[in-house]
């Protein structure tokens, strides 16, 4: 669903990323670790299409991502739910309109029983009038993992999800990531956290990527 070969990603004629070549496929569950700067969003905006390759081959969904349509662009886009770094919600918007948002810009109205019962499985059921400005860090996060998954997407792109979130609420994030999982998604979580991925580990079959000298490299098993 999302393959890359030989792919390479340069910000203003430097290159950030190089060489990289990965295939996710169905069902299965990745981590995406390395040190900051190193260019775990940039990979992610890649896999979605946010940025378009500056070298290699990026397949999306069977499609060439360097030579994609506007529309064909938008149609990958909710086969993708990608849960971002900053969150990036509308404050003045309530919870619930903002986890519906997906489906609002396109064109398309949420039914309200399947809203209520995406905001409970994030256990956000009781805050769906609250303004996001009004929401705990994880609030915020399961808020966010909640919009992702609006348009019932086939990958899960999760850019530090659990990024300022004490141990317990990471747990909870990882574990609702899981059980994306385990319903078939493709999971890809970028993080730093090495606890996260050691217990993800141990419940799952998650593979490891690392980002080091540019390069996208799968981590031994110490890991
Ligand atoms: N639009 C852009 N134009 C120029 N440089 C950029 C752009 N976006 C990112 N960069 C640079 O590319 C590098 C990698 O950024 P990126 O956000 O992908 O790293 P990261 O591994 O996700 O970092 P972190 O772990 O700190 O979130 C950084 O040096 C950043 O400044």
């Amino acid at each position: 669903m999302i393959e890359l070969q030989n792919v390479a990603m340069s910000y203003g004629g430097s290159e950030l990323l190089s060489d990289m070549t990965l295939k996710l496929v169905p069902g299965s569950f990745h981590f995406l670790t390395g040190p900051s700067g190193s260019g775990k969003t940039t990979f992610l905006k890649l896999c979605y299409a946010e940025l378009t390759p500056s070298a290699g081959q990026l397949t999306l969904f069977g499609q060439d991502a360097r030579v994609m349509s506007r529309d064909a662009t938008a149609a990958i886009r909710q086969r993708i739910g990608v849960v971002h770094q900053d969150c990036q919600f509308l404050d003045h918007l309530p919870l619930a309109e903002n986890v519906a948002l997906p489906l609002t810009v396109a064109g398309k109205s949420a039914d309200p029983a399947e809203l209520r019962e995406l905001l409970s499985w994030v256990g956000l059921k009781a805050q769906a009038g609250a303004l996001p400005p009004q929401l705990s860090g994880g609030e915020r996060q399961r808020a966010a993992l909640a919009r992702a998954v609006m348009m019932s997407p086939e990958v899960i792109l999760a850019d530090e999800p659990t990024g300022n979130l004490d141990w317990e609420m990471s747990l909870r994030l990882l574990s609702l990531l899981m059980e994306l999982n385990r319903m078939g998604k493709t999971v890809v979580i970028a993080t730093h956290d090495l606890n996260l991925i050691r217990t993800a580990k141990s419940q799952v079959a998650a593979r490891v990527l690392r980002i080091a000298n540019r390069r996208l490299q799968l981590a031994g098993a110490d890991l």
